[in-house]
């Protein structure tokens, strides 16, 4: 929409016929691409893409169900902004954006690929920076356009989060034919959990079977939003081919030429239009019109134009509906969501969509104020930049806080000084290994200046590492950079450590760490759900061990859902993850990418042990020479059922730590150790030994409780649900310079394990599986027949027909926006007839008819093992379903005893 003036005046470049104007940028682009795309590094001496102004930047991602089109759009947008010479073909295998082979072969999009390109192209030197003129639109001006295209499919949800979290506006991309469906549902309210805002892309209308009209109404009833109807497809002579988009803003129609690249465009106004095309162009003016009336709803200053247009719809100018349109997006509570039509693969649509990501997406310093914590507190960043949080930290800090493990104090820390230290604090989104360049850290700076060669403190590891090189990622290729500036996304090279999801902070002085409190800064922290699925990983050769090891560390970098444990007794590696395809694509990784010989053994369900009831306290003391040294310490732990409430229920005076992880809980008590106001500082207490302070004895107390955990006494599944309580009672458990801190974990380790064991003694333990919130899509008629599938023969529990219940995949804890929201009645939403539908059909029945029906149900996960392709049988192909972990349950008897029996003969 909004279309471009490039598109409207005739511009050098443009070649005019008959009446009308199409555009070419065969010359520009020739230009773009020899100074840009040619040499794979080059320096620039003032870094051109730095001095961008923050307004003109966008950051923005696609979101869709698998499938909708996001890759050949992303192709396309790459290709009109002129940073490729040829359009990528998913079908080929040869896009920019899929560049893993992994992704190539499968044609999906696996891991997110960032992407900086200009709309509209600016000239050689890309946009420019002198001030806009405001009189334009903003899409006369060239904005730099972050691109970050996250993946489609459920097993990569937990990279959707990671790459939502960093976005300040998405495009969300519809299939046309299939409408809203399973996935788009579950990732729209991801976003919304960030509070995104978004514009819809609805794709794919060449297709035999488009419904713009159905699609348009299910994005009100489905995604409980108001769309605004910005684009109508234009089918010729009214039910032929699709052939281009009558813009409602703009009043006119976008005719593309059939089979040529897309850059050629045919514009028409409403005169035109009425002259060739009548039926469109009345449907335009009903388009227009529903347009005016929705944004009255929300906006006081469309009414206000209105009125000064003399009550006409049609005589408002296209600047006023754009940025009334903006301001409603911008605004979420107004629940406005543009909505724009084309078919990518036939490049329809694409620019128009790029001048709404321009005109419509919110620039950084719009998007809302990114969540941070620090010492336990959370709220926004600019709050913590203006000293406010620090002061609600400290107030919390010093409050008395019965039983509860204590935060590190500040009492030697200012830190409104710390805070006017921080130079900048940057997310690392995603770390990629590239063949040629070596680990990639991409990171969205939220603060400051991100300077190459600056010290970066990474607050989850707490380790500090050097930024040697910066570079602006364009998909394969890179510019080299000297910093990357606050709402920027950029790369870090040379980082040895850094991994998705970690926070990195630079801050002045040539201290090895920043000071407290910054050491504990997290930008927008998310938690990685629970592993589902395992398989065992195996060197060819014992010499290949610590390649495989390496190549493992590296994947576990770049992907923090995948985890990696080492079964004690068989001495196999684990190698965990959230779905068979997420596994089976971090097998193509290590052994195809990353060149490991190894190899991969089934993958199967990640079960879970867990106890009936409390053991009995076990003391061991652990009392060995290791290389030639007395190592000796003791310790006595209980183990007992633990539902998931908070820690501070169970902590008193004596604890120093109560930490959940990984579902069980560790509580480590030392009473008498006699510690100052019981915080973890680096300080020692006087009873404990040289050497040893309250934090390493905790780290090492809790790292053999962990490693006791990962191995149930009864099924050797890792425990679930368990509480493990340690106490250490310095006259009988410590002894002087003989405790070690490897000594300690030992005891810990061997106390835990003997006290599982007693379980079995006593109450016994319990297998758990995980049981998963699934959400299917089917059409009305295959209803009956999937309910029945999934209550009878896969033991689920249905829990809703047709509720707007999103699986909140990966977060428990953040419940989307929309669910208090009132729903929105599709039959008052405006919605241009379909001209494929059968014409008896009016818009009221054909919205009860081809009303989507979704079902909400909890299935154990071993039911759900190949389940798509039995839903498409039960469907006739048009049912998709999504999931989610829940939680895991405690199995029964006889379920226990199949699944045994079944675990023992193989699957
Ligand atoms: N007819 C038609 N087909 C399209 C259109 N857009 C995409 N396709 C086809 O739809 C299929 C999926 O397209 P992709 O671009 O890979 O979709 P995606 O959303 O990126 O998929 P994932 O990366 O797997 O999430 C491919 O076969 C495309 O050629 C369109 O406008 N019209």
């Amino acid at each position: 929409m909004v279309v471009a003036p490039l598109l409207r005046l005739p511009q050098p470049g443009m070649r005019c016929m008959g009446s009308h104007y199409y555009r070419t940028q065969t010359n520009h682009l020739k230009s773009l691409i020899s100074s840009q795309i040619r040499p794979r590094y080059f320096s620039t001496s003032l870094s051109r893409w730095q001095s961008d102004a923050l307004d003109r930047t966008r950051n923005i991602g696609i979101i869709a169900h698998i499938d909708a089109g996001k890759t050949t759009t992303t192709e396309r947008m790459l290709y009109y902004t002129g940073f490729t010479r040829r359009i990528g073909d998913v079908d080929e295998g040869s896009t920019v954006t899929d560049f893993l082979p992994a992704e190539r072969a499968r044609g999906i999009t696996i891991q997110s690929a960032a992407i900086t390109f200009h709309w509209p192209p600016g000239d050689a030197n890309g946009a420019s920076s002198s001030p806009p003129d405001q009189s334009l639109p903003r899409s006369a001006h060239s904005h730099t356009i972050n691109l970050i295209d996250t993946p489609g499919h459920a097993d990569f949800t937990f990279e959707v989060m990671r790459s939502l979290r960093i976005l300040d506006g998405a495009v969300c991309i519809l299939d046309g034919v299939a409408g809203v469906e399973a996935q788009t549902e579950q990732v729209w309210h991801q976003a919304s959990t960030y509070k995104i805002p978004r514009v819809i892309y609805v794709n794919k209308l060449d297709r035999d079977g488009a419904a713009f009209g159905r699609t348009v109404r299910e994005v009100s009833s489905r995604l409980a939003v108001h769309p605004a109807v910005c684009h109508i497809p234009w089918f010729d002579g009214g039910n032929g081919p699709f052939v281009g988009i009558a813009d409602a803003v703009n009043l006119q129609g976008l005719r593309w030429k059939e089979g040529e690249d897309g850059r050629a465009v045919k514009m028409m106004d409403l005169q035109q239009l009425d002259a060739e095309e009548p039926s469109l162009a009345e449907e335009l003016r009903r388009a227009r019109i529903a347009l005016v009336e929705l944004l009255s709803e929300q906006d006081e200053i469309i009414v206000e134009k209105f009125f000064e247009c003399n009550e006409d719809h049609v005589a408002i100018e296209p600047m006023d509906i754009v940025d009334s349109l903006r301001r409603c997006v911008l605004d979420q509570t107004t629940r406005i969501v543009p909505l724009f039509a084309g078919a990518s693969f036939r490049n329809m649509g694409v620019q128009p969509l790029l001048d709404a990501v321009v005109n419509l997406l919110p620039s950084p310093p719009e998007a809302p104020d990114p969540e941070v914590s620090i010492g336990g507190v959370k709220g926004g960043l600019r709050r913590l930049l203006s000293g406010d949080l620090i002061v609600e930290q400290n107030e919390q800090a010093s409050a008395p806080s019965k039983g509860k493990k204590k935060k590190r104090t500040m009492a030697h820390a200012d830190p409104k000084e710390a805070i006017a230290k921080l130079q900048s604090c940057a997310l690392a989104f995603k770390v990629v290994n590239d063949p040629k360049r070596g680990v990639l850290v991409y990171v969205r700076v939220y603060s400051g200046s991100l300077d190459r060669n600056s010290l970066l403190f990474n607050t989850n590891l707490h380790l500090s590492e050097r930024a040697p090189r910066l570079l602006k990622m364009y998909a394969n290729d890179a510019v080299e950079v000297d910093s990357i500036l606050a709402g920027h996304i950029g790369v870090v090279v040379g980082l040895k450590h850094a991994r998705t999801g970690d926070t990195l902070v630079s801050y002045a002085g040539n201290k090895a760490t920043p000071p407290e409190p910054l050491t504990s800064l997290q930008l927008r922290p998310i938690d990685v759900p629970p592993p589902v699925f395992f398989t065992s990983v195996e060197p060819h050769s014992l010499s290949e061990e610590k390649r495989m090891q390496e190549s493992l560390a590296l994947l576990l970098r770049e992907d923090p859902s995948l985890h990696v444990s080492v079964d004690e007794e068989s001495g196999q590696t684990l190698l965990s993850g959230m779905g068979e395809l997420h596994l089976e694509i971090a097998r193509d990784r290590l052994i195809n990418d990353l060149k490991a010989k190894a190899s991969m053994g089934r993958i199967e369900i990640g079960y879970r042990e867990s106890g009936l009831g409390a053991s009995t306290a076990v003391t061991k003391i652990f009392d060995k020479e290791i290389a030639g040294r007395r190592a000796k310490a003791g310790c006595t732990a209980i183990v007992e059922p633990f539902n998931g409430e908070d820690a501070s229920d169970v902590a008193d005076e004596d604890t120093l730590l109560a930490e959940t992880l990984e579902g069980n809980q560790i509580i480590i008590r030392a009473p008498g150790l006699q510690l100052d106001s019981a915080s973890l500082t680096d300080e020692a207490s006087p009873l404990l030994p040289p050497g040893i302070n309250p934090a390493t004895l905790c780290t090492a107390l809790q790292n053999g409780a962990l490693a006791a955990l990962a191995r149930g006494p009864q099924f050797t599944f890792p425990m679930h649900n368990t509480r493990v309580t340690l106490n250490i009672n310095p006259a009988e458990h410590l002894f002087g310079n003989e405790t070690t801190t490897s000594a300690l974990s030992a005891a810990a380790r061997q106390a835990t394990s003997a006290a599982l064991r007693d379980l079995l003694a006593g109450p016994g333990t319990v297998m758990m599986e995980p049981v998963m919130n699934v959400i299917i899509s089917v059409d009305e008629a295959s209803l009956g027949s999937v309910v029945h599938d999934i209550s009878s023969s896969r033991g689920g529990h249905i829990l809703s027909l047709d509720e707007e219940v999103p699986v909140s995949a990966t977060d428990a804890s953040e419940s989307p926006t929309e669910d208090a929201l009132p729903p929105i009645d599709p039959t008052r939403v405006y919605a241009p007839p379909d001209p494929f539908m059968s014409p008896s059909v009016g818009a009221e029945v054909s919205v009860s008819a081809s009303r989507p029906r979704t079902i909400t149900a909890k299935v154990p996960l071993k039911e759900m093992v190949g389940y798509l392709k039995h839903l498409r049988s039960l469907t006739a192909g048009r049912g998709t379903f999504v999931m989610s972990v829940d939680r895991f349950e405690n199995m029964s008897p006889p379920r226990q005893k199949a699944v045994l029996a079944e675990l023992r003969g193989g699957f």
